[in-house]
C-alpha cells in the first residue's frame, strides 16, 4: 500500500473512555449508560468493579500504548502525522480532541474506533460521536471513519497467535485431556445483533467467521483440532431484555459436567485488557473456574502484536486511498459504511426533541 496519507493531515483514534480515578467512576458511568435503561442496580454493581481496581480503567493507558504503537508503523513507513485519540464517554472526549485538531489547522481527518466489530455500540454509535464532533467545530473538519476491521487478516493472525500460545501454556497444565476453546465476547441486546452490519453479517455472525477462522490457524500451528464454541460476557441491562448468550460462566459449568478438562477464554471481542477482560474474565469467569475446579487460561488481546498495528496503518492507508479516488468501486463501497448499517435498535430510539414553534404548537 502506498505510504500516502493525503488527503488526510491526522488520524483520530476514538474509543469507549474509563475512569482514571475513584471520582471519576460514578460520571463515567453516567456517560456511558445515559438514556440505555440500565437499571441503577447494575451501574452500582460495575462501579463496584472498578472501585476493586482503585477506582481506574487500564484502558486509558492501553490506548496511549497503542498509539504508540500506530505512531511508530507510520513513522516506519515514513509518515509524520499526529494520532490523536478522542473518547466517548470518558476524558478527552471526542469533541475536546476534535476542537483542538480544529484549532491545529487540521481539516480533513481519517479515524478509527478501537472496536474490530460491526454493531452500534462498536461501530455506528462511535461515527455519531464523531459526526457530533465535527459538528462542535462548525463542519471545519471533517472525519471520514474506516469500517469495522475484524475480517482482515492481520486482526485474525493476531488472535490465533495469542490462542496458540494459551492453548500450550494449558496443555502444560493438564496434557492431552479434553480442551475446549471459549471465543468470548462482549454480548449486546438481541435486537442490537439483529440491527447490526449490512454489509458483513450480525454481530454474532461476525464473531463466528473469525472464530472459525483463528481455531483454524491455531489447530494447523498446533497440529490438533481446536474444540470450540462462542460465548459472551458483560451482560447488562433489565433481565427481561434478551441479550446474545451463552454467558462463558454458564458453559463452564455445563463443559466441566460433559468432561472438559480444561478451558481457553480467548476475548476476540477486545482489543485490550480494559475492565470487562480484567473483571469479566480475569476476575469472575476465572472465579468460576476455580470453583469448578476447571483449569482456565485466558488468550492474550491483540492490542501489542504488531501485525495488528500493521493492519490499522494499512486501513488507514486504504482510507486515504480510497478518499483520492485511487482505489476500484468494489473496494471503495468497502470503505464507507451503508447509510442503514448498525442502526440504533429500537430501545435506543428516542423522540426527536420537539421545537415550540411562534404559533406555540410544537413540529
Ligand atoms: C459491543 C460492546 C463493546 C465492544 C466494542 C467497544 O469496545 O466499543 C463494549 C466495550 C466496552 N464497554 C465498556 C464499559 C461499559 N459498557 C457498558 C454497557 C454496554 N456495553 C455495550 C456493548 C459494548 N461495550 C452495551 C450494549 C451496553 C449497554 C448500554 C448501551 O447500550 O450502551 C457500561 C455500563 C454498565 C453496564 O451496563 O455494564 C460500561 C461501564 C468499556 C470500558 C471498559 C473500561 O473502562 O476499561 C468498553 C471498552
Ligand atoms: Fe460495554
Amino acid at each position: 500500500m502506498n505510504a500516502d496519507l493525503s488527503p488526510y493531515t491526522a488520524v483520530l483514534v476514538t474509543s469507549y473512555g474509563g475512569p482514571n480515578e475513584p471520582d471519576d467512576v460514578l460520571p463515567f458511568m453516567r456517560n456511558a449508560t445515559a438514556g440505555r435503561g440500565i437499571p441503577d442496580e447494575r451501574l452500582l454493581e460495575v462501579s463496584e468493579h472498578y472501585m476493586m481496581f482503585g477506582g481506574r480503567s487500564p484502558i486509558n493507558e492501553l490506548n496511549a500504548r497503542l498509539l504508540d504503537h500506530v505512531r511508530a508503523e507510520l513513522d516506519r513507513r515514513g509518515l509524520d502525522v499526529p494520532v490523536v485519540i478522542g473518547n466517548r464517554n470518558w476524558l478527552p472526549y471526542n469533541a475536546e480532541t476534535v476542537g483542538q485538531l480544529a484549532a491545529d489547522g487540521h481539516r480533513r481527518v481519517v479515524g478509527m474506533a478501537t472496536s474490530a466489530y460491526g454493531s452500534y455500540s462498536g461501530c455506528r454509535q462511535y461515527r455519531e460521536d464523531m459526526q457530533a464532533a465535527e459538528a462542535s467545530t462548525d463542519g471545519v473538519v471533517s472525519i471520514d471513519k474506516i469500517t469495522p476491521y475484524s475480517d482482515r487478516d492481520g486482526f485474525v493472525n493476531a488472535n490465533a497467535r495469542s490462542l496458540v500460545a494459551a492453548v500450550r501454556d494449558l496443555r502444560g497444565r493438564i496434557g492431552d485431556d479434553a480442551l475446549r476453546v471459549l471465543f468470548v465476547t462482549h454480548s449486546i441486546p438481541i435486537s442490537m445483533n439483529a440491527t447490526s452490519g449490512i454489509v458483513r453479517g450480525t454481530y454474532e455472525t461476525q464473531h463466528l467467521r473469525v472464530a472459525t477462522r483463528v481455531a483454524a490457524i491455531a489447530s494447523a500451528e498446533l497440529g490438533e483440532t481446536l474444540e470450540w464454541e462462542l460465548t459472551y460476557c458483560s451482560r447488562s441491562g433489565p433481565p427481561h431484555v434478551p441479550w446474545l448468550e451463552p454467558d462463558i460462566n454458564d458453559r463452564m459449568a455445563e463443559v466441566k459436567e460433559e468432561g472438559i478438562a480444561g478451558v481457553v477464554a480467548a476475548p476476540i471481542g477486545f482489543l485490550n485488557d480494559h475492565m470487562e477482560v480484567l473483571y469479566d474474565l480475569d476476575t469472575e469467569a476465572r472465579a468460576t473456574a476455580r470453583e469448578l475446579e476447571l483449569p482456565f487460561q485466558r488468550a492474550a488481546t491483540v492490542n501489542d502484536d504488531p501485525e495488528f498495528h500493521a493492519l490499522l496503518v494499512d486501513l488507514l492507508l486504504e482510507r486515504a486511498a480510497a478518499a483520492r479516488g485511487e482505489l476500484d468501486d468494489v473496494t471503495c463501497a468497502a470503505q464507507t459504511c451503508p447509510v442503514d448499517c448498525c442502526k440504533a435498535p429500537p430501545r435506543h430510539t428516542r423522540p426527536p426533541a420537539s421545537t415550540p414553534t411562534a404559533e406555540g404548537a410544537t413540529v
